[in-house]
């Protein structure tokens, strides 16, 4: 069985990929305001609002820093980040929620995303997402791949040059295997199921365009970013 090991510049490329996504924090405010605001389902609904602007903010900082992604063709880039943003919100919130957080905070957040004009058959494959997402006990160099091989999807729709994408995917899943079998060494089929992961993701973004009409309807207000990033009103 041959070593499996990282080369030097694997090992640069995971840093700068780690230390973007760092910088992925939901603002301090933001979590202090989750367990100060009352409980409307107004009131869930824009701090849910809020988050995800924010979060949609730092998504695109950390694209901007994975390795190529700006020599890209600008509207693949658009392309890119109108596609993955869904599924890397998600998978954020995956990460969020199954991250150690403050006793309590996690029944905070867990009651308001409950109560804040989600229907009820969206909430239960997002908290089975959150859930299978929070049994793998990804290492962060891991959710930080994970979310660059996402982004990186080179069949989002409207992409013209995939093959460059590809290029530049390529790399990162080669690297996050490794990792994997350096991490998990006692479960061979890890990497196979964070690739799982990632196709129960693109089930969410059918969710999500279903959760954003029935939103519509009671007149809910998105931020132009998120009307922006999804192709909403
Ligand atoms: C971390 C960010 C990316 N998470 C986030 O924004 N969340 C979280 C969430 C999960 C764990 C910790 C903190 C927050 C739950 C939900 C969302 C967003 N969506 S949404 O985008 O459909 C939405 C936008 C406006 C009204 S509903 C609904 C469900």
């Amino acid at each position: 069985k041959e070593k499996v090991e990282i080369t030097k510049e694997q090992e640069a490329l995971m840093k700068l990929i780690v230390d973007a996504y760092n910088k992925h924090q939901i603002p301090q405010d933001v979590t202090k305001k989750l367990l100060q605001e009352q409980y409307s389902t107004e009131e869930n609904f824009i701090l849910l609002t809020e988050i995800a602007t924010s979060q949609v903010q730092v998504l695109v900082e950390f694209t901007k820093n994975i390795p190529g992604f700006l020599s890209l063709d600008h509207e693949d880039q658009i392309a890119l980040l109108k596609g993955s943003a869904v599924e890397a919100m998600f998978l954020r919130s995956a990460q969020v929620f199954s991250r150690k957080m403050p006793i309590g905070h996690t029944e905070v957040l867990e009651e308001r995303i409950r109560k804040s004009g989600i229907s009820e058959e969206f909430i239960t494959p997002l908290f089975n997402f959150y859930k299978s997402v929070g049994e793998l006990h990804m290492s962060l160099e891991e959710q930080a791949l994970l979310t660059a091989v996402t982004i990186l999807t080179p069949d989002r729709p409207y992409v013209k040059d995939q093959q460059t994408v590809e290029l530049l995917q390529e790399p990162m899943v080669d690297l996050l295997k490794k990792l994997c079998v350096l991490q998990h060494p006692q479960e061979p089929q890890y990497f196979a199921r964070l690739l799982g992961r990632l196709t129960e993701l693109r089930t969410l973004n059918h969710y999500h365009a279903e959760m954003l009409t029935s939103w519509r309807v009671n007149d809910h207000k998105f931020t132009p970013l998120l009307c922006e990033i999804w192709d909403v009103q």
